[in-house]
């Protein structure tokens, strides 16, 4: 599973925001499709707590194939286990959010497996928030973390929120990635770190939460608000939890 270094490509045509000259059909989620199948979510305006909201995040699931993207999502999305066969993801396919208020705008889920990369990337450059995804069970998507984060660093906005997820926590007696490795890395490369289970739900509330309350943060623009500390919010909620260190 080892993945060769990204390459600059020019990216094919489903760049989301070089297709307003396409051909438009409506989906059934209510978004644009493209000639080329590209999916094009239209902004979605919501109301939470009484106030109206039209904040359209983007928010984007990479990391190697078979890590659990997909699961994690239905997980948050649904708040149930996608179990069975295991169905890869072709190229990108995205997911309302509406009904959550916790995050307003849409998430998109990536196709991990190489062939699909050069989809993937022309998505990045919009995308204000990615979770990068590894597998505890599998090294090797450990090991293509930093891959993935050279790629992130060329393709993604310089200022997008990022947070490393070590999924499949509940496999414990399949785990060869132990937590405190996962929380190395992410110190070594700056980025705030949790383990997951799209299985059990463990942190996937939590760590959908995080990052929207980082996004909120910014795009309300309070300089005198100390900033938002994502690992530590995490820090703190998993305590008030009193879980969830496997
Ligand atoms: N034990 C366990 N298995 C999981 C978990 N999340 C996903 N899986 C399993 O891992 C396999 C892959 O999950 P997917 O969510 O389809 O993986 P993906 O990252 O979307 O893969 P691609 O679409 O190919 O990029 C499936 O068989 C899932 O049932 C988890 O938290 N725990
Ligand atoms: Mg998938």
């Amino acid at each position: 599973m080892s993945r060769k270094k990204a390459t600059k490509g020019k990216g094919p045509t489903a760049s989301p925001s070089n297709g307003k000259e396409e051909k438009r059909r409506k989906s059934s989620a209510g978004a644009a499709i493209q000639s080329n199948g590209v999916l094009l979510p239209s902004r979605p305006s919501l109301s939470n707590s009484g106030e109206f909201y039209d904040i359209s995040f983007k928010v984007m699931l990479v990391g190697d194939s078979g890590v659990g993207k997909t699961c994690l999502l239905v997980r948050f999305k649904d708040g149930a286990f996608l179990a069975g066969s295991f169905i890869s993801t072709v190229g990108i396919d995205f997911r309302v959010s509406g009904i959550k208020h916790t995050l307003p705008g849409w998430i998109w889920d990536t196709a991990g497996q190489e062939r699909f990369r050069s989809v993937t990337h022309a998505y990045y450059r919009d995308a204000h928030a990615l979770l990068l995804l590894y597998d505890v069970t599998n090294k090797a998507s450990f090991d293509n973390i930093q891959a993935w984060l050279t790629e992130i660093h060329e393709f993604a906005k310089e200022d997008v929120v990022l947070i490393l997820l070590g999924n499949k926590a509940d496999a414990t007696h399949e785990r060869v990635v132990k937590r405190e490795e996962g929380e190395k890395l992410a110190k070594e490369f700056g980025v705030p770190f949790i383990e997951t289970s799209a299985k059990s739900g463990l942190n996937v509330e939590l760590a959908f939460t995080a990052v929207a309350k980082e996004l909120k943060h910014r795009e309300m623009k309070e300089p005198c608000n100390p900033k938002f500390q994502l690992q530590e919010y995490v820090n703190k909620e998993m305590k008030g939890a009193g879980c969830c260190h496997s």
